[in-house]
């Protein structure tokens, strides 16, 4: 079963409470999310692997460490996705970038996938799927599969917010991957809206409500 770690850094707590104040406009909406995207991946990525360098220093040389070379693909969910990924591409300039596009359809609440394109290697990398919101799971799942279909070995997925509905949905098709939230809130509501939650986030990032 694939492990939740709910990110608790304290400036990622201060930043997803002015994230899911309905007062908080666009601008700022998406510069707080980009600011809590590269806080996650500073904390996702404390596992990388490191190798041992030789430098000189200024006054003798020294064993230091640099990344050991890991490949990292980030595969943010449309649209709303794209509002994290550069906020982890300041912290992880490297990763490769790939989309998938999918839709969730308001009155069944089943995904819809409309557009993918991927690095083509991406068997070799870990992947590091992106979304705001993990609400059904719905999505995530149908992003994961796609991925998994497509020859992906190591994923990983990370939302500001998930529902525990999503999250049992994820441990169940994949688990495999490993979970990582900003917050794992209550439930969803009748619209499978997470609640508290944050409402809708591409329509909050990108002012289309
Ligand atoms: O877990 P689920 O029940 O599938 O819901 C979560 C999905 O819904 C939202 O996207 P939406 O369909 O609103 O698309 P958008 O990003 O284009 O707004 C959100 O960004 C997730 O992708
Ligand atoms: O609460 C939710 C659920 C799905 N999608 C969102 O943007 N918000
Ligand atoms: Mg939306």
């Amino acid at each position: 079963m694939g492990k939740v770690h709910v990110l608790d850094h304290p400036l990622i707590q201060h930043k997803l409470t002015y994230i899911r104040d309905k007062q908080t406009g666009t601008k700022e909406f998406r510069e707080l999310v980009d600011e809590v995207a590269m806080l996650m991946a500073f904390e996702i990525t404390r596992n990388l692997p490191l190798q041992e360098k030789t430098i000189e220093t200024p006054v003798m040389e020294a064993q230091t460490k640099v990344l050991a070379g890991k490949k990292i693909g980030l595969i943010p969910i449309l649209r709303a996705g794209l509002g994290m990924v550069d906020g982890m591409l300041k912290l992880i300039p490297a990763a490769r970038v790939g989309h998938v596009g999918l839709y969730r359809d308001p009155e069944t609440l089943q995904p819809h996938e409309y557009y993918i394109k991927l690095p083509s290697d991406i068997a070799d990398r870990e992947l590091i799927v992106i979304d705001p919101m993990l609400a059904t799971g719905g999505s995530a799942n149908d992003a994961i599969h796609s991925l998994k279909k497509r020859g992906a070995k190591q994923i990983r997925l990370m939302c500001l917010v998930a529902a525990p509905e999503g999250v049992e949905v994820i441990q169940n098709a994949h688990p495999d991957v490993d979970i990582f939230l900003g917050a794992l809130d209550e439930k969803l509501n009748d619209h499978g809206y997470i609640i508290p939650g944050l409402g809708d986030a591409g329509d909050r990032l990108y002012g289309t409500k």
